[in-house]
């Protein structure tokens, strides 16, 4: 049966979203890495279906390109959160997802853009919860790469935004080779479902330039909830306040770590072209 999708973006981090409130949508991994090939098939980071939901305004399942069903998606959230609002210039939603629920304050400009603030919940601090295969301090994990007595990365930070992110500091993003590195810390054994790595690099309080190796999608123009996880770890250190612009390759999210802990993301939603799978 074909399915007409929208092709979107949040800062260039790109998806394919379903609308399966209607008919159910469940493609097997295979399909969907055939699909996210950017070489032979239609390409994308992840694949996004917008479901029914008995608790909110909607469900959003996530595969990321390599086939594998995730928790959540925050650039994701934003153009669901778009999709959702064909009309008003303001609407409220509540997104359901794996990794839990979510409130989209949807601003609509037009019909190909807008922008949209998402309340992506608190953040998850605890060592079971990011999840680590063993306890551990998730302020200063003890973790290492390259050479044992002189380290290229060393004592991130961990943080889960219902999907697991750990986050280095360095310098200068530009000196990293964020492919080498984060392919070799995305499988790493502390993490037990994998996780997305962020290299962040604090400019000043309210600034901060990162960029992201994605589980399951490798290197992304933007993540959202890697911004969100960028954000609180800095904030953690004592590194930046607790709002900031997170600049990535694609461009920058605003980011603010609420004082009731949740955390709130804003930035923009691009359609892209409308297409059928
Ligand atoms: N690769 C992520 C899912 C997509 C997250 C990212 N695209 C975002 O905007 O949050 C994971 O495996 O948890």
């Amino acid at each position: 049966m074909s399915r007409p999708f929208l092709k979107m973006n949040g800062l260039g981090n790109d998806f394919i979203v379903v609308d399966a409130r209607d008919t159910a949508f469940a493609p097997a991994p295979e399909q969907v890495r055939a699909w996210g090939d950017r070489a032979s098939g239609i390409g994308f980071d992840q694949l996004i279906a917008i479901e029914g939901s008995a608790s909110g305004d909607a469900f959003m399942r996530v595969w990321n390109s390599d086939g594998g069903t995730v928790e959540t998606c925050g650039n994701a959230l934003r153009c669901v959160g778009w999709y959702l609002n064909p009309k008003a210039a303001e609407k409220t939603l509540k997104i359901d997802t794996l990794g839990g629920a979510t409130k989209a304050i949807v601003i609509r400009a037009d019909e190909k853009t807008g922008t949209v603030a998402v309340d992506m919940g608190k953040p998850r601090l605890d060592w079971r919860e990011i999840p680590l295969s063993e306890e551990m301090d998730t302020l200063r994990l003890e973790l290492k790469v390259g050479p044992y007595d002189a380290p290229l990365y060393h004592t991130p930070c961990a943080v889960s935004m219902g999907n697991p992110h750990v986050v280095f500091f360095v310098d200068d993003v530009s000196k990293v080779d964020v492919a080498a590195t984060g392919s070799l810390i995305e499988n790493h054994p502390l993490f037990p479902e994998g996780v997305n790595v962020e290299f962040a690099q604090v400019i000043d309080r309210q600034t901060i330039r990162m960029r992201v190796w994605e589980r399951g999608a490798g290197i992304t123009q933007s993540c959202g909830t890697g911004a969100c996880a960028t954000l609180v770890a800095t904030a953690r250190r004592g590194l930046t306040d607790r709002t900031a612009t997170v600049i990535m390759d694609g461009g920058p999210l605003h980011i603010a770590w609420a004082e009731n802990d949740h955390v709130i993301m804003t930035g923009p939603v691009e359609v892209e072209f409308e297409g059928t799978l």
